[in-house]
């Protein structure tokens, strides 16, 4: 399991953007093609290894955490809620600041309440910037982040989220970029 993306990964194009190294991936960016085996493999992995019953909500950050709640919705049962890139100005809809290594955005959570058990999926996580963002604004709504998954861990951000929240972030497959190539680090 997960052979797929590790080799998927060692295999994709890397661009620039300033400084910082892209990896351009199926999962991560939906080009140059999203083979159904692979989005399958990773999400029969997340639903073979957890414990999914108490959940009530999958969330998914927009752009790419849709294929990826969609698929794990599909399979579950569960609803699943986009976390958007535009605002909708609904009464309670929460505002947060996104800032990854290469962009800033603005995200609005909406369809998350109090004690919703939530499991909140990405594709990627790299300067951590984006889930300390999306973290925060759930502990404020007061939701309880039951499980927190993204396929591909890249550069410290998981380190630094983990410290500064104090939640439990789990990645399937740890990359590293050396000299402009991505590299898989294994635990
Ligand atoms: O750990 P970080 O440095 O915050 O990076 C991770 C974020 O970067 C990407 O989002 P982005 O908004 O670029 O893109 P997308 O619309 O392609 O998903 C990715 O989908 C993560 O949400
Ligand atoms: O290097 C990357 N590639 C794709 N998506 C990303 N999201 C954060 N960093 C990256």
């Amino acid at each position: 399991m997960l052979d797929e993306l590790k080799k998927s990964l060692l295999e994709c194009p890397v661009v620039k953007k300033g400084d910082y190294y892209y990896f351009v991936h199926p999962i991560s960016d939906g080009v140059p093609l999203v083979e159904p085996d692979l989005l399958n493999d990773i999400i029969d992995y997340i639903i073979d290894n957890y414990n999914l019953e108490l959940i009530d909500k999958i969330v998914g950050i927009e752009s790419m955490g849709i294929p990826l709640a969609t698929a794990l919705s599909i399979k579950t049962g569960i609803p699943f809620v986009v976390v958007r890139k535009r605002s909708y100005g609904l009464e309670g809809e929460c505002q947060v600041h996104q800032q990854t290594g290469y962009s800033e955005n603005e995200l609005y959570i909406n369809g998350i309440y109090e004690n919703d058990n939530i499991l909140l999926i990405d594709d990627v996580v790299s300067t951590g910037g984006t889930l300390l963002s999306v973290i925060k604004a759930f502990d404020r709504i007061g939701a309880n982040l039951v499980n927190i998954i993204l396929p591909i861990e890249k550069d410290q951000g998981r380190e630094i989220v983990e410290k500064e929240t104090g939640y439990t972030i789990d990645t399937l497959v740890r990359i590293k970029m050396v000299d402009g190539k991505v590299t898989i680090v294994e635990d």
